[in-house]
């Protein structure tokens, strides 16, 4: 594994597809240029609006982005992580999986991962989330990508970050990096979301990057933001605040071996 530069990306994505790739676009040119070589889009960057429209555009929304994930991995010579967007069940289905795709410079897709966790909550700040009305729950554990260069890459969605299980699996099978692409509501992410992402990063000594939904998506729908990177310490080495932009940090083999040398509670499980 080399040192390199990753960036989570944040968006305001909303329910209009071309405007939302032309956005993710840009700001993967803009990490590019700085340097970025594992690059992440949050949930829902492809499209983010009412669960009928996002249906009724569903199939199209599938092809067009796995197209888009490809053609920019390829173009700029990058690993590009695609964070949730809706992916026909089948063709006569009327659900989605809300997959998160994996995919190296040549194009070629190198994991995919259905959302386990489906995010039905009355948050107390009046929004009501059925996402299991349009969403069917993924039923496999996440995949974890083995990367000589890169490090083990490991994949999950927004909602998981609360199930520490998920993580531990992704432990277990030797990820070094876990995405934790989101978009996470306003409400609870002002409490949880960076918590949860240090303890996942501290419990399981690895990197976290999560990259995030930010501002007013569409009626009531506001996203916290914040999307970061943090180190196997927990050390938060970039947060790209509220606005729309990218944050950019180095995941670094020597941090991760000194963590884990310093740290080795991996080493220490008795149950799992
Ligand atoms: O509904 C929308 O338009 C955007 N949100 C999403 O797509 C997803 C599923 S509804 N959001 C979450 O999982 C938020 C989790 C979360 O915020 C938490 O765990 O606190």
């Amino acid at each position: 594994m080399k040192s390199y530069l990753a960036a989570a990306i944040q968006m305001t994505s909303v329910s209009n597809l071309q405007k939302n790739l032309a956005q993710a676009e840009e700001f993967i040119d803009l990490a590019v240029r700085q340097g970025a070589e594992l690059i992440g889009l949050p949930e829902n960057f492809a499209f983010m609006g009412e669960e009928n429209e996002k249906m009724a555009q569903a199939g199209a929304i599938a092809q067009e982005t796995e197209k888009f994930l490809k053609t920019m991995a390829q173009r700029f010579q990058v690993t590009i992580l695609g964070g949730g967007f809706p992916v026909p069940v089948d063709e006569t289905s009327t659900r989605v999986y809300n997959t998160a795709l994996l995919i190296d410079p040549n194009g070629q897709e190198l994991a995919r991962y259905q959302k386990v966790h489906l995010f039905d909550v009355n948050v107390p700040d009046g929004n009501t989330y059925r996402e299991s009305t349009t969403v069917m729950a993924g039923k496999e554990l996440p995949a974890v990508h083995y990367s000589r260069e890169l490090g083990n890459i490991a994949l999950s969605v927004c909602y998981d970050v609360r199930f520490p299980e998920l993580y531990r699996y992704m432990a277990h099978k030797g990820a070094d990096i876990i995405f934790v692409p989101a978009a996470f509501t306003a409400f609870t992410g002002k409490d949880h979301w960076q918590v949860l992402l240090q303890a996942r990063a501290i419990e399981n000594t690895s990197y976290v990057i999560a990259p995030a939904q930010t501002g007013i998506n569409y009626a009531r729908r506001q996203t916290h933001g914040h999307a970061m990177i943090i180190d196997p310490w927990g050390v938060i080495l970039a947060d790209a605040g509220e606005q729309p932009g990218v944050a950019i940090a180095e995941i670094n083999p020597a941090r991760l071996e000194q963590v884990r040398r310093q740290m080795p509670s991996l080493q220490h499980r008795v149950f799992v």
